[in-house]
């Protein structure tokens, strides 16, 4: 699937993120977990910031690739684990279309799934997450940006 289906963009900070992080585990604390496991990349900066506040310091991996920056390709699998995930959080930064969530679920299907922020179609795969995005919207995360110079609006009108 390609990028053309993305229309907006929906940017999230560093401060924004942990803001989110934090008010997700307040939804978790009471839960006891044996451990966490990130699906790679992006679940691993959520995972280690939830693993921080919930005092969790057991924590697993599944490596999966699914995205060449905003077109989709086939899911690439390179590491699994070996349990169906009871008492296991798992967590990954978003669902989009599902596809990702799909494969991990079939791989963990008695863990905890929890996501960031989540999009309509892949929704229903996640047992809880924090925000809701639009299915048009690409959500832009600050390990992905950087801070750059902007030219001021009255120079860029004179070009
Ligand atoms: O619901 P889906 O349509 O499957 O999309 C969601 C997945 O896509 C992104 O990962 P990506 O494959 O881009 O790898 P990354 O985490 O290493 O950036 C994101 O981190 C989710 O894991
Ligand atoms: O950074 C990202 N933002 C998204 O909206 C998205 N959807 C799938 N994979 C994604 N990665
Ligand atoms: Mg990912």
């Amino acid at each position: 699937m390609s990028s053309e289906r993305y229309h907006q963009h929906f940017t999230i900070s560093w401060d924004q993120l942990h803001r989110d992080v934090r008010q997700l585990c307040h939804q978790l604390v009471e839960r006891d977990f044996k451990g966490i496991v990130a699906i790679t990349r992006g679940g691993l900066i959520p995972a280690a910031l939830i693993a921080r506040e919930l005092n969790i310091r057991l924590i697993d991996t599944v490596c999966i690739k699914s995205y060449d920056h905003m077109d989709q390709g086939g899911l690439d699998i390179m590491k699994g684990v070996d349990h169906d995930g009871d008492g296991w959080l798992l967590v990954d930064d978003l669902v989009d279309t599902g596809k990702t969530a799909r494969a991990v679920r079939e791989m963990l299907p008695k863990a905890h799934f929890v996501t960031m922020y989540a999009k309509p179609e892949g929704r229903p795969l996640v047992d809880q997450y924090l925000t809701e995005v639009a299915q048009q919207c690409w959500i832009q995360f600050p390990w992905d940006m950087g801070i750059a110079y902007v030219e001021p609006l009255a120079d860029q009108l004179k070009k």
